[in-house]
């Protein structure tokens, strides 16, 4: 009996060990040795997030000086490649899914925006519905007059402030626009308008979900320290879900009683094209999760990128009166003085549009994209590439690349006068809204926003700096990558008063 015992328990032994064995040569087999890109050396648990700094894609592109244009960073667990070339950027268009973040969890419904949606038919059936459905030209001419009026209205509101002299604050005027206009095309909303509480409820939530959006979560870095919560975010992003949440479905509630007729009623906002899809064939059913999730994605998808393009243009053409006077005498040949400038000169206005492609060019919106993933391994440029590897394209350094570039630190937009370089994601040297599959959906509106935006500005004042006044041109990174000193200049009414 006891040596019964004995048998069974040195049986046991010898099978876990055996068990042991057979675990480890499945699980763990040697693997092959991977040929990744450079990188610095690394520290242990946080890999090479030291090295990013305030301002992560100036750091990696110092980086990028010594270990080359394509590199392999652990930021954290997360194997990170990052692109600072044209050259490299057109092959990496094949990492087509995006990372899971938290922020995409809690402030997106589950990934079930567009932006932050695995790739996969879940994205696919979203962006069918951008194409077909929501960034349609008929769409685009549709609500012609929601930018126009927007636009006027920030006109006039700068001509309020602007008497004797005083510094006008044109960062609020131009986040008031871009925010006004993507709230009343998304929700039909004139929420920048108004300081009802609802509006000024609204304006706080939206405020804080993209601030939050734009935040480096560490435990999307170091995952087994999420629990942690060590800077607070997840709390904060669950109170503004919950925020957030309940003021959509009051607004999707109006929506679903108003019942607008599809079929005739061209000026739709998108809450009502999301809910009219509901029995459509063509496309999968959307819960009202995911309308809620890709109307807040629009919402952070539009204003900043527009609004932070125009106060950098703004802030160039500041310190470069020439390009002013170039811009201004374009539109009085254009346009005149007799009327406002209107959407529909802006094919006309090529100089504009050049000074447009050139503060893409040095400041970016989003200057690393919006990163990017891997499904799978993969070999480029000589390199082995691991699956989930996280992509980062560094598009401030690939715009600022001195072998591209002629005088490339340089505001100079006469260099695209006569250059077939476009921003639509042909040109790699060029892509701030990115390229390919996971390119910007909104690029039509995007920038005619910022086309429009730019030249009422340029039309109806002639800008120029407090005497006083040196213009910081210094960067925050977050969600986009604003101007750290909020702009602030004098303008100086040019058209006669009864066009204000
Ligand atoms: C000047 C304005 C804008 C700029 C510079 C801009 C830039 C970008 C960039 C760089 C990306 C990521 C591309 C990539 O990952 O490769 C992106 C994606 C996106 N943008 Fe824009 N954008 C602008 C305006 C808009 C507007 C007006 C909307 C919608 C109303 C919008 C909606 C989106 C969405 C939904 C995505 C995610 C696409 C996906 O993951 O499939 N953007 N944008």
């Amino acid at each position: 009996m006891e040596l019964n015992g004995y048998a069974s328990v040195l049986i046991g032994i010898v099978s876990l060990f055996i068990i042991s064995k057979l675990v480890r040569l499945v699980l763990f087999q040697p693997q092959k040795k991977l040929n990744l890109p450079p990188a610095p050396p690394a520290l242990p648990l946080i890999g090479h997030l030291h090295l990013l700094g305030t301002l992560p894609h100036q750091s990696v592109a110092q980086l990028a000086h010594k270990y080359g244009p394509l590199m392999y960073l652990r930021l954290g667990s997360v194997g990170t490649a990052v692109v600072s070339s044209k050259e490299l950027a057109t092959e990496f268009q094949i990492f087509a899914s995006r990372p899971r973040m938290l922020a995409g969890k809690i402030l997106l419904y589950d990934y079930t925006d567009v932006g932050y949606a695995e790739y996969g038919p879940y994205w696919r059936g979203i962006r069918k519905i951008c194409q077909l459905e929501l960034f349609t030209p008929k769409r685009m001419e549709a609500s012609k007059h929601i930018r126009i009026e927007e636009a006027y209205s920030m006109v006039k509101s700068i001509r309020d402030q602007c008497e004797g002299g005083k510094a006008v604050d044109v960062h609020s005027e131009i986040y008031g626009l871009t925010r006004s206009i993507i709230a009343r095309m998304v929700l039909n909303k004139k929420y920048f308008a108004s300081d009802s509480k609802e509006a000024l409820e609204f304006k706080e939530v939206v405020i804080a979900h993209f601030h939050l959006l734009g935040v480096l979560n560490l435990s999307d870095f170091i995952p087994y320290l999420g629990w942690l919560d060590v800077q607070g975010y997840e709390r904060q992003m669950k109170a503004v879900r919950k925020r957030m949440d309940s003021i959509l479905d009051r607004i999707i509630q109006e929506h679903q009683e108003k019942k607008p007729d599809v079929s005739t009623d061209a000026s739709l906002d998108f809450i009502d094209v999301l809910l009219s899809l509901e029995n459509n064939e063509n496309y999968e059913r959307l819960s009202i999760d995911n309308i809620k999730a890709v109307a807040v994605d629009m919402l952070a998808s539009a204003t900043d990128t527009s609004a932070v393009t125009i106060e950098w243009a703004l802030s160039e053409i500041l310190l470069n009166p020439l390009v002013q006077q170039k811009a201004q005498q374009e539109l009085d040949h254009v346009v005149g003085h007799e009327r406002k400038v209107e959407e529909a000169d802006i094919p006309q206005l090529k100089y504009l549009q050049s000074i447009v492609k050139e503060t893409f060019r040095l400041h970016p919106a989003g200057p690393f994209l919006v990163p990017h993933e891997s499904t799978q391994a993969v070999q480029v440029a000589g390199y082995d590439i691991p699956a989930k590897t996280l992509l980062l394209v560094n598009a401030w350094a690939i715009g600022r690349d001195p072998s591209t570039w002629e005088r490339a630190l340089d505001f100079y937009p006469e260099r695209f006068l006569h250059s077939n370089i476009d921003v639509r994601g042909q040109d790699f040297e060029l892509i701030p809204f990115g390229s390919g599959r996971r390119g910007c959906p909104g690029l039509s509106l995007g920038l005619a926003s910022v086309q429009l935006g730019l030249a009422v500005l340029l039309q109806s004042y002639e800008w120029s700096l407090p005497s006083s006044q040196k213009l910081d041109m210094s960067e925050m990174f977050g969600l986009t990558l604003p101007k750290a000193v909020p702009l602030h200049a004098i303008a100086t009414p040019r058209l006669p008063h009864h066009l204000y």
